[in-house]
């Protein structure tokens, strides 16, 4: 097939599927960069929004006399305001974030898909919209955790893949999204393996010619999934374009290909930072947390090589994906802020969600049942003993100040 010399007739479309606090930051540092590129991407971008009615408090500057406590619509509040008022208050956004309270009329047309939600809701959102994306579509996910059926464990971007029939990517970093969208600078990791077929002009492949390669999953098998090409008259969806879509003066992008150290460790450090909260809310100090985050590293390569053998990529760990976001993680994100209080004022950590996050998720909490589950349904629970601990203490089972005794038996 002939690699066509014209220029893309088509702009790639963008849809951020989620609209909480990281939902609402990454929707604005995108359509930042979709203005700066629009010719390569449409400018407005979807964000779908999980419609909820909202009362502006009296000591907002958007409160409105007229409209008084009464409640208004989230969606109509971000396209009139330019601010998520709920889930990232006080952050101007770009008036082209554009709120959208369809889930299918945001996905319909695009041609890249940020998925960007609590873990536990991508399945509804996955079996809704299974029909109504475009084919050729590509999937980018910012969700940290897992999910697991019966004994198996699957990332989050492999789930979108297979449920959607799309390629999907991760992206995880040392990432506080309040930081964030006030441009405090940092760093993040987006792990995108450009499937053979959308690889132009490189190993002999043509536009929408895999060149005899085919396309692997993430455990480095042939993939089940028959990918549609991003067609050669849109720009393609490489590591050229995402790395313009998603980095920022304030926000460096770097890109890799390991999509399974990317996505295991941004889930699994939750479990961890669980353990760090409940230990300095405890008493103990940085000493032993830093304990706990060596013995949490540890169990998550462990666990990565155990059951991501064929693809894992140590050097993953040494990026922001890595180490960074641990120790982010266990000092300043709301897993540890909020295990530390939960253990604090004795109260357990679905109390403190409930009472503390204004709507906002610990995603720790079901990434530790989940990952337990799968633990156990192989029999292995017992090579993971942090992460065992950490079950135990969320159900009450484990004290927490036996979490020494797991490092004295290894
Ligand atoms: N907030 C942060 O600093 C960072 C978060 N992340 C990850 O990003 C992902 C998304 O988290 P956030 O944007 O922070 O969310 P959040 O915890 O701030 O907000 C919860 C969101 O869930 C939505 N929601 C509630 N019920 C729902 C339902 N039934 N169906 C669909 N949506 C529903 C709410 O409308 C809201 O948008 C998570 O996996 C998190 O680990 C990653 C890096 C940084
Ligand atoms: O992933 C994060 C930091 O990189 C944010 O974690 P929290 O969800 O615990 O705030």
């Amino acid at each position: 097939m002939a690699v066509s010399s014209d220029p893309p007739r088509f702009k790639h479309k963008v849809t951020v599927v989620g609209s909480g606090n990281w939902g609402t930051t990454v929707a604005k540092l995108v359509a930042e960069n979709t203005r700066e590129n629009s010719d390569i991407f449409e400018e407005d971008v979807q964000m779908w929004v999980y419609e909820e009615n909202v009362v502006i408090p009296l000591d907002s500057p958007k409160y409105d006399p007229a409209v008084g406590d009464e409640p208004q619509k989230l969606t109509s509040i971000i396209n009139t305001y330019h601010e998520n008022v709920k889930y990232l208050p006080n952050i101007p956004l770009p008036p082209n974030v554009i709120a959208n309270p369809s889930l299918l009329d945001a996905v319909k047309g695009s041609s890249i898909l940020i998925f960007n939600l609590p873990h536990e809701f991508i399945g509804n959102v996955c079996r809704q919209i299974k029909g109504h994306i475009l084919p050729s579509a590509r999937g980018i996910s910012c969700i940290k955790g897992v999910t697991v059926t019966e004994d198996k464990v699957e990332l989050i971007c492999e789930y979108i893949s297979e449920t959607l029939g799309i390629y999907c990517g991760a992206l995880s970093g040392a990432n506080i999204a309040n930081e964030i969208a006030n441009e405090l600078w940092c760093e993040t990791t987006i792990a995108y393996n450009t499937p053979p077929c959308d690889r132009r002009g490189e190993n002999g492949a043509a536009n929408g010619d895999a060149g005899g390669e085919v396309h692997r999953d993430a455990r480095g098998q042939p993939s089940k999934v028959k990918l549609m090409p991003v067609p050669h008259d849109y720009p393609p969806v490489d590591h050229t374009v995402l790395h313009k879509l998603f980095n920022r003066p304030y926000f460096t992008v770097s890109m890799v290909s390991d999509v399974v150290g990317v996505s295991l460790a941004g889930a699994l450090k939750n479990i961890v930072a669980l353990a760090c909260g409940f230990i300095e809310g405890h008493g103990w100090n940085m000493t032993a947390k830093t304990a706990v985050m060596r013995r949490g590293m540890l169990e998550t390569i462990q666990f990565c090589q155990e059951f991501f053998p064929e693809t894992i990529q140590e050097m993953t760990f040494w990026e922001s994906a890595g180490w960074s976001d641990m120790i982010v993680s266990c000092t300043s994100a709301r897993n540890w802020r909020y295990s530390k209080m939960a253990a604090e004022r004795g109260v357990s950590l679905h109390e403190i969600e409930r009472t503390e996050l204004n709507g906002q998720k610990l995603q720790g909490i079901s990434t530790t049942k989940e990952v337990m589950s799968f633990l156990k349904a192989r029999g292995v629970q017992d090579k993971y003993p942090l992460f065992t601990a950490v079950e135990g203490i969320v159900d009450g089972t484990f004290k927490m100040e036996n979490i020494p005794v797991l490092f004295r038996q290894q």
